[in-house]
């Protein structure tokens, strides 16, 4: 027996840093949904006690380190499970690029084993595991469009914004998040209209949406790469409604209502940047078959 899960990326409308937490951590207050690029994973049931992970990509560990590893240990342990799984990741977001695929991955491990295991937990129960294996777990479980607050894992859900089309284009460089946050200076910044946004979105202002995508790490993480800004320049020539870099980055999107115009800014990014991709918005959950 086995079960099939798609694991699709996120992107930030808007990402707001309130402050730093005597932990680790950072509070932030973020609107994300999810864009029609996805992992699959593959989840077969096996006899022995064991997890097995395998993805053909070299940027993903394929042991213990691997954030679907972690979500499924995690499962197993809290609930006795003693049979064993091997979860097969076949791998289409790129890695370390502010689009949330590792977290995806340990999301769709959740709701996958959920339905194997047969354990009838519910997606609040598999949230709060998830915010375990890292602060996008939560949001990914939902596969949504959500306010995420707290280190990101109380998430309150929100209608899908208004179907367009989206470009992404990850520049070649991989960012950590962990650096960017500790980069990150507090005083003077300007902070996104998260109020704004939700009320956009949740009378179905395209317009609105596109006025209010703001990103506070991108005063660290662009001006390390100069690249962000550069194709963040290009999909507005291009005729892009509204761009923004996604998470902690470096990946940018860039939002269009036309097929047409989202080929044209396809086509001329590609010159310059190895991976672009046109897919749509999805923002609500999407079951396989
Ligand atoms: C920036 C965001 C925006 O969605 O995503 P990505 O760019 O990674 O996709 C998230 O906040 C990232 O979430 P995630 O990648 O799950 O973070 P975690 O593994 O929990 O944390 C990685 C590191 O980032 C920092 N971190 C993370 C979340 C947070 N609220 N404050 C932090 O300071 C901490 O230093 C932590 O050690
Ligand atoms: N299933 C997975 N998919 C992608 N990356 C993973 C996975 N498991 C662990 N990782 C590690 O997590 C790091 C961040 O990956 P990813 O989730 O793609 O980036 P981001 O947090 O920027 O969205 C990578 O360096 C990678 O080695």
């Amino acid at each position: 027996m086995y079960i099939l899960e798609k694991a699709p990326a996120k992107i930030n409308l808007t990402l707001d840093v309130l402050y730093k937490r005597p932990d680790q951590y950072h509070e932030i207050a973020m609107v994300m949904t999810t864009v029609d690029l996805a992992d699959r994973l593959e989840f077969f049931l096996l006899d022995k006690d064991k997890i097995e992970i395998s993805s053909e990509n070299r940027f993903v560990p394929n042991d213990e380190r691997n954030l679907a590893y972690r979500a499924a240990k995690i499962l197993k342990e809290r609930y006795q499970i003693k049979q064993g799984v091997r979860i097969t990741i076949d791998k289409q977001i790129p890695v370390a690029a502010g689009l949330a695929g590792g977290s995806s991955d340990a999301a769709a491990t959740l709701r996958g084993l959920n339905r194997l295991w047969n354990l009838q937990l519910s997606m609040e129960t598999l949230a709060e595991l998830g915010s375990e294996v890292g602060s996008d777990v939560s949001f990914c479980v939902y596969d949504s469009t959500a306010l995420a607050e707290g280190r990101g894992e109380v998430i309150t859900e929100l209608p899908a914004p208004p179907q367009c089309w989206v470009v992404l284009a990850k520049p070649v460089q991989g960012v950590s998040t962990q650096s960017v946050y500790q980069s990150l200076n507090l005083d003077n910044l300007e902070h996104p209209d998260t109020e704004g946004m939700i009320k956009a979105i949740k009378t179905g202002d395209y317009d609105g949406v596109c006025n209010r995508l703001k990103n506070v790490l991108e005063t660290v993480t662009l001006p390390k790469n100069p690249e962000v800004e550069q194709i963040k320049q290009q999909m507005i020539r291009s005729g892009a409604d509204a761009v923004l870099m996604s998470g902690s980055g470096p990946t940018v999107f860039g939002l269009v209502q036309q097929e047409s115009r989202a080929d044209r800014i396809y086509n001329s990014l590609r010159g310059f940047c190895e991976e672009v991709y046109v897919v749509r918005l999805l923002g609500t959950h999407q079951t396989l078959d």
